[in-house]
């Protein structure tokens, strides 16, 4: 008997135009995330992969459609309510320089979310009753970040160290789900490996699940449990990562297969 696992997050008919464009950036897009599962998302540029992400995180409104987030409304939610659900998704995206102020210490860019909320506390530190530094050093260890880097700036680190950061400040509210947008396109390739394998262990240890969008779709066959394909804001093509060779696919589908194996 197969076990279903429980969804995490499920988009139904999302559809958003923006407001100087003709053509929606997503049309009627449905899409289901399950506890630990990993869902990438290729398309080409401009296909809606970071509307639609914006959209999950509530950074960016739509037109129609609704999204439920561990099976409750989340669309809806509004103050308290929305801050609380929000801070159990997760997000990182392509930019590390762009996601940490510079004016800020990495220790303070790591702690912001969690200074927001001094009750919120992971339960994967091993005590609850360290102090900021403590937390802050045991959050750089999950991403192997040494906490000498804690009163560096972010110009001071590499962009491979500072996408850790991110990664670090990502889990520090415990999510249950992290919404990867192309989180290792500006990364040189040995740490494009070395993200792609931390983000496995991670989701590994703390049974995260991951929302990842790439154009990379070496990257998306490696991460993934199951790969949906976009195409003008369209979702044309969706299937488990394992059956990516096995079966006849849609034709958009096999001509970025065509690219990938060149
Ligand atoms: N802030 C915005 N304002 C207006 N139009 C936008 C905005 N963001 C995206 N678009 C448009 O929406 C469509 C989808 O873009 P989106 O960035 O979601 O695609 P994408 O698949 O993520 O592309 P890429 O891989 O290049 O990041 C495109 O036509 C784009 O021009």
């Amino acid at each position: 008997m197969t076990t279903v696992l429980p969804t995490i997050l499920k988009a139904e008919h999302l559809t958003k135009t923006y407001n100087d464009h003709h053509t929606p950036a997503l049309s009627d897009v449905s899409l289901t995330i399950r506890q630990g599962e990993c869902v990438g998302i290729v398309g080409e540029s401009g296909s809606g992969k970071s509307t639609l992400a914006r959209c999950l995180l509530r950074l960016e409104s739509f037109d129609q459609g609704t999204i439920e987030f561990r099976e409750q409304p989340y669309h809806s939610l509004k103050g308290s309510a929305f801050r609380q659900a929000r801070q159990r998704i997760g997000a990182v995206f392509q930019h590390p320089t762009a996601a940490l102020n510079p004016k800020l210490t990495i220790i303070d860019s790591l702690m912001e979310p969690l200074d927001l909320q001094p009750t919120v506390r992971p339960s994967f530190l091993s005590s609850n009753n360290y102090n900021r530094q403590q937390i802050a050093t045991q959050l750089l260890e999950q991403v192997h970040l040494p906490a000498t880097l804690l009163s560096a700036y972010p110009h001071e680190l590499s962009g491979g160290q500072k996408q850790r950061v991110t990664i670090a400040r990502a889990i520090s509210t415990e999510p249950d789900l992290i919404v990867l947008d192309e989180p290792t396109a500006s990364l040189d390739v040995t740490s494009q490996a070395a993200v792609l394998k931390l983000l496995q262990e991670l989701q590994q240890s703390l049974h995260l699940s991951y929302l990842f969008i790439s154009h990379d779709l070496a990257a998306v066959y490696q991460m993934s449990d199951r790969i949906v394909v976009m195409r003008h804001g369209q979702i044309v093509d969706q299937f488990a990562a394992n059956d990516l060779y096995h079966k006849e696919r849609h034709e958009y589908t096999a001509s970025l297969l065509d690219v990938f194996l060149a």
